[in-house]
């Protein structure tokens, strides 16, 4: 095997595609600035009992794991931002009104969710901390669909779910309960047939109302069709208002409701939400509440956020526009280097031909060149 070959799920990103990346992270990071949201840089690695803490189990299958040579204990790398942001909101900060923040990192998962997705997605992201209220998962979703648009995908359907409704649902049966995890991977994976093997010995009415689930999917109707097939359970008639006040704020948004679409959502106490484009099987933005999880690091704290990768997003943008670049020969006289300041100072890209290279090809689109004429340096179109 050619020592060159990267792993599987794993690549490099060539120039043109970076420079879409770039531009898209610094966009967003600005907009979020806009919002009032701070940034922060929490680690790569961290110990693994810090890093897993209220992450719940997908995470932690998701985490790569290795030895640190200076403590002897179990590192992992992140695989998720989020509750390492819920971290340094919870203890670092320690603040009691409203925090923002947001994020743009590496994140490593051991597997890949999809069959291309990148294993090293580049996630960029925003939280807010403090607030219980629907407003703040308003705001974000607001944010979400503008930072979207930043890469210039209108056409997006946001799915809205709520982690309540299955958390009702099984709190009232002990089997069910203690089944928690697999029924959230069957009803992840629309799995009917393996829904009623599973639920078999159930209460009927957990049964039917596991089972009612995965057809609650459709427009804002589906909240009036769920009132009506699911129990009528506190924890149930909260979600559904939840919902339904939170799609009244969303106003234009195209959305739709999901039931099932618990994807990723482990560690997610109340209203979550998904973005699909046209075309893509898999969710391009994920977020929700996520109230427990300053809690499991002892302090609580009101959650929710939203992230998303990067490098996909970019790979739905149409190819960045090559700016027109000016060529400069190489030199040290003072007038020159002054003249190549002054155009990059105005925000012109200008390279150097190297000693040897004046005809090289560049990767540059130069359409003017810096020339010396009669004792002056001045810039010629190239025709
Ligand atoms: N980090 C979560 C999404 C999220 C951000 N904040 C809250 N939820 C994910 O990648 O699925």
């Amino acid at each position: 095997m050619p020592n060159w070959l990267l792993p599987e799920n794993i690549a490099d990103v060539l120039p043109s595609e970076a420079r879409k990346i770039e531009e898209l992270r610094r966009r967003m990071l600005d907009n979020f600035r806009l919002y009032g949201y701070e940034m922060v840089m929490p680690p790569l690695l961290e110990y693994l009992e810090s890093l897993l803490t209220g992450a719940g189990q997908d995470t932690d299958l998701r985490t790569f794991k290795l030895v640190d040579q200076l403590s002897g204990r179990t590192l992992g790398i992140r695989a998720d931002m989020t509750t390492q942001v819920a971290r340094i909101d919870a203890h670092l900060l320690n603040r009691d009104s409203v925090t923002r923040l947001c994020y743009a990192g590496s994140v490593l998962h051991t597997r890949p969710s999809g069959l291309h997705a990148t294993r090293e997605p580049l996630q960029i992201g925003a939280e807010i901390y403090g607030h219980a209220g629907l407003e703040a998962d308003a705001e974000i979703q607001e944010l979400a669909l503008a930072s979207l648009a930043l890469a210039g995908i209108g056409k997006v359907r946001l799915d809205l779910c709520h982690v309540g409704v299955l958390r009702a649902i099984i709190a009232n049966d002990e089997k069910a309960a203690k089944q928690a995890a697999q029924l959230f991977g069957l009803l992840e994976a629309k799995d009917i047939p393996g829904l009623h093997i599973l639920t078999k010995d159930y209460l009927p009415a957990t049964r039917d109302a596991l089972l009612a689930l995965p057809g609650l999917y459709g427009d804002i109707e589906v909240i009036a069709r769920a009132r009506k097939a699911l129990p009528a359970l506190p924890g149930i008639a909260q979600a559904l208002d939840e919902l339904q006040a939170l799609v009244q704020l969303a106003g234009e948004a195209n959305i739709t409701i999901d039931l099932a679409d618990l994807r990723g959502y482990h560690y997610h106490s109340g209203v979550m939400f998904a973005a699909y484009v046209p075309g893509l099987p898999n969710a391009v933005v994920r977020g929700g509440r996520y109230d427990h999880v300053g809690e499991a690091f002892g302090r609580a704290r009101p959650a929710t956020g939203f992230s998303m990768d990067l490098r996909e997003l970019a790979r739905l943008m149409p190819g960045a526009e090559r700016k027109p670049a000016i060529r400069a020969p190489w030199g040290t006289e003072a007038g020159l280097r002054e003249k190549i300041a002054e155009l990059r100072r105005a925000g012109e890209i200008v390279i150097q031909s190297l000693p040897g290279h004046e005809n090289d090809q560049d990767e540059f689109d130069c359409d003017r060149a810096v020339e010396l004429s009669n004792g002056n340096w001045i810039i010629k179109n190239l025709g």
